[in-house]
């Protein structure tokens, strides 16, 4: 029997083959809509006050969520789980609070599967599940327990948080049935990219909601909601949650059930967790942590401080000083892929010590964290509970310690004590406390960038505490700001001004208002973004006014420029001086600049400075000299005070003390009247000195005249006269013969008198010659004859002198 064969080389399929084929598919649909048939009739069976509920294998679930479940190594649910599980899986909208580290991760994301699961969605369906996160690193990690728990169900996930081209990441967007995201990106998405919408979206979930729903990105959450369908199913969880009803009733959440696993419990903070407090005062912060760090060298540690200037100072200088731990630090200025780098490394790290803003306060699942040590107070309870649950996670012990300046202590702990925390005074042991403002000054000192670092973090975290909402516990006049300044070890502390109406309301509505480093964009500078005063119509405004504002330009210009642009450029992936930051201060940073798949380049520019280089552009144009001319600062120079303080050679005088001196016009007649009398005083010796050096020179010409007097007078040779008679004063005659220098190649300074060659009346005829022009006369007087030498150790004086002295001469 001859086998017919198909172009593809395959032989054609027979009847029955194809029949067998779609009876297999047949049978296979059927038997998944028996199964789904039994899993929604054993969901509606479920009981929800039963008390049996405890492991995953009693609730319903699909196949595939099951055995995600059991590659998860998961098998016993938590609190939250066992409580709010049940109720999703029935369609209800939930409302969920939970302490930190109790597994609110999972008991979002079983109900986003099986809902999909149920509702047999595939590519073709588009965009079925949202779920929303108020920060890049708890997105990623939503979406890695998505992908371990949901690895055997057929749904396409994915990320959008940014950090990609929108155009990459729209490509994508259109296949995916669950989205895990920030809200800012996708609310982008959903404005822009053609062709995605979310109009089938059949379940909501916004992790860490109270953070989603507050101030910050309440625009953007209003404006996303409004391109989802109103008949879907919404999640909400918190380890914080207030039940704001506007809220709920912006998110269209339909008669909510609250899951709240801890309203009974004793303390809203795992009891695993061991907290205390120290009161340190301000400037003794950084010692103290410091020293708690060299303590604690075998842990795993997150440092919390109030904003990312302060984040990177602390971890700079920290860094020099080597405390023999590692180091790492993360804040939200930071690109995202250095984030993801660091918060990796953290996660693998076994001792490390990572220095952070309330950008990881919530939900990031750290493993096996010992200590989370709050140095700058939390801005609420709140906070406080989201910084300390970054350890003692899922029945894992752990420990927290908050510092508390001594105006900050009473007020904070009343707030701790309403949310039943637990917390116990401890104190530093005296021998283990240590001072490294010494060394922080030096390096600040030897370190230009790190001073204005300091300064920085100075500034924004005064700015903070002024920020503040609660001013029974931030009150920025009851804290020794100089002192803090010099615990930096700055020189001197940094002014700042508080623009007067500043909007605080805008400030505070950013997210995590004035504490976080994602509203750190809002804690400029106060000094430099000041409006500049409107001049009022008759103000006159004198020379030494405009002197002075130029003179403050000239002084802090660079600093400034430095500041702002740092601020500036922070964020800027594409400006060409954004490459001003070296790599080895922070590789991470660098390599964040740029989108995956870029190369990076540290070029060395000589004097061990390392420039990030992305393109060949920016690599031609670091490597001309000329070009980078213009991006080296002036060198500066540095004055010590008395005490070993280090100052700018021109600083900037205090406003008041400068008004005390008096008005401008005083002090330029002050400065007129003084600067005369010293120019009269100047002028009287000046004048005095002057006469004296006149005295002195006549005295010698007239020495050197009858000098040469004397020499003619003895006849050894005649002078050659020019002009005048023999009834002339012989003096005079001589006063007109040519000198030494007159030809040019004399002493031309006019001061001395003229020198004379050397005189001949001591000199051999034979000698002359030789000699004439190349002895002074004035010096010690040499002079060959017939083998003897005479010196003349003084000038003649006198006619006599010169007599005798030729006599002598003569007669030898
Ligand atoms: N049922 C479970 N069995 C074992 N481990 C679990 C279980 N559920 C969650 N975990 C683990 O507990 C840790 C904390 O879980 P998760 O991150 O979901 O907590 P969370 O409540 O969201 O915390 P936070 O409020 O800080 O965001 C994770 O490492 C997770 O793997």
């Amino acid at each position: 029997m001859a086998t017919r064969v198909s172009n593809s080389g395959r032989p054609p399929k027979s009847k029955g083959q194809k029949h067998g084929k779609q009876e297999i598919r047949q049978q296979k649909r059927k038997r998944e809509q028996e199964d789904l048939q039994s899993l929604e009739g054993r969901i509606s069976d479920l009981d929800l006050k039963s008390s049996e509920i405890k492991l995953f294998s009693d609730l319903p679930f699909s196949q595939p969520t099951t055995s995600g479940l059991k590659a998860s190594h998961f098998t016993t649910l938590t609190d939250i789980q066992a409580s709010a599980i049940p109720l999703a899986l029935k369609n209800n909208d939930i409302l969920g609070a939970a302490k930190t580290g109790s597994g609110k991760t999972l008991a979002f994301i079983l109900p986003v599967l099986e809902k999909l699961y149920r509702e047999q969605w595939t590519e073709f369906d588009g965009l079925g599940a949202l779920i929303i996160s108020p920060t890049r690193e708890l997105a990623v990690q939503i979406f890695e327990v998505l992908r371990k728990v949901g690895r055997y169900h057929a749904f396409s996930a994915g990320l959008v948080i940014g950090g990609k081209s929108l155009k990459e990441e729209a490509e994508r967007l259109t296949r995916m049935n669950i989205l895990v995201c920030t809200p800012g990106r996708m609310l982008q998405h959903l404005d822009q990219t053609a062709g995605f919408d979310a109009d089938n979206l059949q379940i909501l979930v916004l992790d860490e909601a109270d953070r989603i729903m507050d101030m910050g990105f309440q625009r953007d959450v209003d404006a996303l909601v409004e391109h989802l369908p109103k008949s879907r199913q919404t999640l909400m969880f918190s380890a914080t949650q207030s039940k704001k009803v506007s809220d709920l009733a912006r998110l269209s959440l339909k008669d909510p059930e609250y899951v709240s696993v801890h309203e009974s419990a004793a303390s809203s903070t795992p009891s695993n967790l061991q907290q205390h407090y120290i009161v340190t005062p301000l400037h003794e912060k950084i010692d103290t942590l410091y020293g708690f760090i060299k303590a604690n060298l075998k842990s795993k540690i997150v440092v919390f401080l109030s904003s990312g200037k302060q984040v990177r100072f602390v971890y700079e200088s920290f860094r020099h000083l080597q405390p023999g731990i590692p180091l790492l630090h993360l804040h939200g200025r930071q690109k995202q892929l250095a984030r993801l780098e660091i918060t990796s490394r953290f996660t693998s790290a076994k001792h490390s010590c990572l220095f952070a803003t309330d950008v990881v306060a919530r939900g990031i699942d750290f493993p096996a964290v010992d200590w989370v040590i709050q140095v700058d107070c939390p801005e609420d309870s709140d906070t406080y509970i989201h910084r300390v649950g970054r350890t003692a996670r899922y029945q894992s012990n752990g420990r927290a310690v908050l510092f508390l300046d001594p105006s900050e202590e009473a007020g904070m702990l009343q707030r701790l004590e309403q949310k039943k925390i637990p917390i116990q005074k401890v104190n530093v042991k005296e021998k283990k406390k240590q001072s490294i403002q010494n060394s922080l000054q030096n390096m600040c000192f030897q370190n230009p960038d790190l001073k204005y670092l300091g300064q920085k973090a100075f500034m924004s975290y005064a700015r903070a505490v002024h920020l503040q909402r609660d001013k029974e516990i931030f009150n920025l006049d009851k804290l020794d700001l100089d002192a803090y300044a010099a615990g930096m070890g700055l020189p001197g502390t940094p002014q700042i001004k508080f623009q007067k109406g500043e909007d605080i309301k805008r400030i505070k509505n950013a997210p995590r208002a004035g504490m976080s480093s994602d509203s750190e964009s809002d804690m400029d500078l106060d000094g430099p973004k000041e409006k500049p005063k409107k001049k009022k119509k008759d103000e006159v405004r004198t020379k030494y006014d405009k002197m002075f504002e130029r003179t403050n330009q000239d002084v802090f210009s660079s600093h400034y420029s430095k500041i702002v642009d740092d601020q500036d450029n922070d964020d800027s992936d594409d400006d060409f001086l954004a490459v001003k930051r070296r790599l080895n201060d922070d590789d991470l940073d660098a390599e964040s600049r740029k989108a995956p798949g870029t190369v990076i380049k540290a070029l060395d520019l000589g004097g061990g400075e390392s420039y990030v280089v992305d393109s060949k552009r920016r690599e031609k144009a670091l490597k001309s000299k000329k070009k980078m001319l213009k991006f080296r600062g002036n060198a500066s120079k540095l004055v010590y005070d008395d005490d070993g303080n280090a100052h700018e050679i021109y600083e900037l005088q205090d406003e008041d003390d400068f008004k005390q001196e008096g008005t401008a016009e005083e002090l330029r007649q002050r400065f007129l009247e003084d600067e005369t009398a010293r120019v009269r005083e100047a002028d009287v010796d000046d004048k005095a000195l002057a006469k004296q050096k006149k005295r002195e020179k006549r005295e010698k010409r007239k020495a050197a005249e009858r000098a040469e007097f004397g020499a003619l007078d003895s006849g050894d040779e005649a002078p050659q006269l020019i002009g005048g008679g023999d009834d002339e004063d012989p003096l005079a005659l001589l006063r007109s013969l040519p000198i030494a220098g007159e030809d040019g190649s004399g002493d031309e300074s006019g001061d001395e008198p003229p020198r004379k060659k050397a005189k001949k009346w001591f000199q051999q005829d034979s000698d002359v010659e030789s000699d004439a022009g190349k002895k002074s006369a004035k010096a010690k007087k040499k002079s060959k004859g017939k083998g003897k030498v005479f010196e003349v150790q003084e000038e003649p004086e006198t006619l006599e002198d010169l007599e005798a002295l030729a006599t002598g001469l003569l007669d030898g």
